[in-house]
């Protein structure tokens, strides 16, 4: 065989030898997990904290192993000096240990991505193997020569680069990994320290490079992120299930992904602030206002009270509460932790006045006893909680929402009007912008854990209770040489003993500090979230990524300069993505157009390729409620199904002003069928939300996704709306193919 189809022979071959390598290692880490697991649940406390940290080891090297089985092996460097290397989602060596496949995160890999015919290093020739399974179905070759022109905006793997944009999309991201373009290389291999703050248009890989970046620092960094975790934190739920397969396909499942409304364990924020109550929840001024709020619960009454105890008199004096209130606070405890000092501290100044009673020395046990019948008298603890109540987070944020007099006392730089805008009932549910003032509160009040802790500690005696039964059981009945049995017992320790991963352990406390925080959609932060970020991360190791112009919260940046520089200092830098890879060229111009009109603060912006006729627009009369005429957008939108909907892929969205997006949805729904046939509207009717084929969203949902085409619901509508132009800007960079725009109104200007 010779040309093309001996090539493709020779890579097969190579190939093949990799997945013999694969087979082999998930056959003895599959025989090792099950030797560990039958080692049964015997042995000291440590031979079984051993063995469970053996079986996690066991089970995280298997899911790893299966998670590369879709393109494992995707480049080939053919290097000056004769050699080759293979490069692929995870290093393999074979059983001499020897290089058979370089991981993609490696220093050896880097020049697949990097190497240009302007600066080769020391590559010749750059293949990239496209494959189907586990079949070699393509290459595509670049030979780095000086000699050949060269054209410095030229794409590395273009071939296989265009064949990934042109793929219908699901409702799951997917990886970049054979596909990295060299200015998404630089930022992903970028240094640990500091933050590293992405900036770029839509459609340039801001998502799938951090993603990318949390695997690099994963594996190049290993010892010290696999302790203290990555965080990787999204806009939305949607959002996070439509990124979270990334991680995993490339070998990485230790992330902790969260929205910052759900930083908190065990509060849920299920609703939303829009306009100035955003804006004025992510003030930094929050700082002071739950710093006074909480003083406020440390306060000096006016009158002196006296308390009677077994004939005695007992003067509870503002003088003596004042010193105890100075003195707790110098211990520099949070307020619910520094209460005991205070109390203790006022407690044994009345001990004293018993002293001066009685004018003799108490022995230490009379002392005791005096202190104990003060401590457990009503009054006195009535006395002491008035000038120092222990209170909860979630209660100090309530009143401060529901009761003027403390949001007038706590924050007096608020306008009347400003702190009318933040009242409300009592019981309304709490909004993702309340979650970094309650996370503020927790930090100021401190968590009272000897409840969590007193009750850990049962779990835990309670466990060793049922462990030690079932093993008298296993003994006595035989059973333990059963494999079942013994897996019972296993799981029963990997499920709530110690050997909970990084990832859980993180996930489930509120004051972890992680290693590394990846950011994503990060304009819309406030201060307040950013505050509440930065307190999770230490080092202020963090990769941030983000787009100034697609902002639509009132609350976020549209300056990175001034909004990180408050908190990060000079521990910042910026990196920009200039190619969109998800928008043809016609599409990305016009928005940019659009959005430049509007005076957004635009990045520049090159797409990737064209796709003709990618951009049309519909003029149609108004119906009722002042949008275009429904039939035309329903009709427009089924023309799209049809054509680019298939059984595995392939998405059309339908984007419209708030208003309307509900009743067009009924509409398309029940257009469907006539269209595409009852069985197949039934499969798509049937899919859940974030997965959904074909869909009906306002603008705001499409934050962070995309659809092959989008069906734009008059455009000048939306850039009325809360989100003003970013929103517009943001819907019409969605599609991977086709913008189709129905309008009943003039166009915005830049169309
Ligand atoms: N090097 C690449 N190879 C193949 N596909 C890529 C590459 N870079 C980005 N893409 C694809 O381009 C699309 C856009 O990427 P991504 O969502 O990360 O962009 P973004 O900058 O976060 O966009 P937005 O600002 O709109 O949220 C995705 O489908 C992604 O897989």
């Amino acid at each position: 065989m010779t040309g093309i189809a001996g090539e493709l022979a020779h890579e097969q071959a190579v190939v093949d030898t990799m997945y013999v390598r694969l087979d082999t290692l998930r056959g003895t880490t599959a025989d090792r997990l099950r030797d560990v697991r039958l080692s049964g649940a015997t042995g000291t406390h440590q031979n079984r904290s051993e063995r469970d940290a053996f079986a996690t080891l066991y089970e995280d090297r298997a899911a790893q192993l299966d998670a590369v089985e879709d393109r494992l092996v995707f480049g080939r460097l053919d290097l000056s000096d004769g050699a080759t290397r293979y490069v692929g989602r995870i290093g393999l060596t074979d059983a001499e240990h020897r290089s058979m496949l370089t991981d993609w995160r490696a220093p050896a890999a880097e020049a697949f991505y990097r190497a240009t015919a302007l600066h080769p290093g020391d590559v010749h020739r750059r293949r990239h193997l496209v494959t189907k399974g586990r079949s070699v179905t393509g290459l595509e070759d670049e030979v780095l020569d000086l000699d050949a022109e060269i054209d410095p905006d030229a794409l590395s793997g273009e071939g296989a680069l265009l064949a990934a944009m042109a793929q219908g999309r699901t409702g799951r991201m997917s990886d970049i990994v054979a596909t990295i373009q060299a200015e998404q290389d630089r930022i992903i291999r970028s240094d640990l320290s500091g933050a590293l703050v992405v900036q770029g248009g839509p459609g340039t890989g801001k998502t799938a490079v951090a993603l990318h970046r949390a695997a690099y620092l994963l594996y190049a960094h290993r010892r010290l992120l696999e302790r203290s975790g990555v965080l990787v934190v999204g806009p939305s739920s949607a959002f996070l299930r439509y990124i979270d397969q990334v991680l995993p396909s490339l070998g990485e499942t230790g992330v902790v992904s969260t929205t910052v409304g759900d930083l908190i364990p065990g509060i849920r924020a299920t609703a939303v602030d829009e306009g100035q109550v955003a804006r004025l929840k992510g003030l930094l001024l929050w700082r002071k206002i739950i710093r006074r709020a909480v003083r406020a619960r440390e306060r000096v009454p006016e009158r002196e009270v006296t308390v009677r105890i077994e004939g005695h008199d007992f003067v509870i004096r503002p003088r003596d509460i004042r010193d105890a209130i100075a003195r707790a606070r110098r211990t520099h405890k949070p307020h619910n932790l520094a209460r005991g000092a205070f109390v203790r501290d006022m407690l044994d100044r009345l001990t004293d006045q018993y002293r001066d009673f009685t004018d003799a020395p108490l022995s230490g046990e009379d002392r005791a006893s005096v202190f104990e019948d003060l401590r457990s008298d009503r009054d006195v603890r009535v006395a002491l909680n008035i000038a120092w109540l222990p209170i909860t987070p979630e209660k100090l944020v309530t009143d401060l929402y529901t009761k003027p007099h403390r949001l007038a006392e706590a924050a007096p730089e608020l306008t009347a009007r400003e702190r009318r805008l933040l009242q409300r009932e009592a019981g309304a549910p709490w909004t993702e912008s309340d979650v970094p003032i309650l996370d503020e509160a927790y930090e100021l009040l401190g968590e009272d854990d000897s409840v969590a802790l007193a009750e850990a500690r049962h779990r835990e005696a309670e466990q060793a209770r049922e462990v030690e039964y079932a093993r008298s059981v296993l003994s006595s009945t035989g059973a333990g040489d059963g494999l079942v049995d013994a897996e019972t017992l296993a799981s029963r320790f990997a499920a709530t003993g110690p050997s909970l991963t990084t990832a859980e352990r993180a996930a489930s406390d509120r004051a972890w500090t992680y290693g590394h925080v990846v950011v994503d959609e990060a304009q819309e932060l406030s201060p307040m979230a950013w505050r509440s970020l930065v307190r999770r991360v230490p080092t202020r190791s963090m990769t941030i990524v983000g787009d100034v112009a697609q902002t639509s919260s009132a609350a976020g940046a549209r300056d990175w300069d001034r909004m990180l520089t408050p908190l990060l200092r000079d521990g910042w830098r910026l990196a920009e993505l200039t190619v969109s890879y998800r928008t043809p060229a016609t599409v990305a111009d016009t928005a940019q157009r659009v959005a430049r009109a509007a005076g957004l603060p635009v990045s520049d912006l090159r797409a990737a390729r064209d796709v003709e006729g990618s951009l049309t627009a519909v003029r149609t009369a108004a119906g009722s409620d002042g949008l275009p005429d429904e039939d035309t957008v329903v009709a427009e939108a089924l023309g799209l199904v049809k054509e680019l909907v298939g059984p595995d892929a392939g998405r059309v969205a339908v984007v419209a002003p708030g208003s309307g997006a509900a009743r067009l949805a009924e509409a398309v729904a029940e257009a469907l069928p006539g269209v595409v046939g009852t069985a197949e509207a039934a499969r798509l009717g049937a899919q859940r939300p974030e997965d959904a084929q074909v869909t009906v969203l306002e603008p705001r949902q499409t934050k962070g996704l995309e659809f092959d085409a989008v069906v734009l619901v008059e455009p000048a509508a939306i850039a009325e709306g809360a989100g003003g132009t970013s929103d517009l800007y943001v819907a019409m960079t969605r599609p991977t193919q086709r913008l189709v725009v129905v309008h009943a109104r003039d166009l915005p200007e830049g169309f």
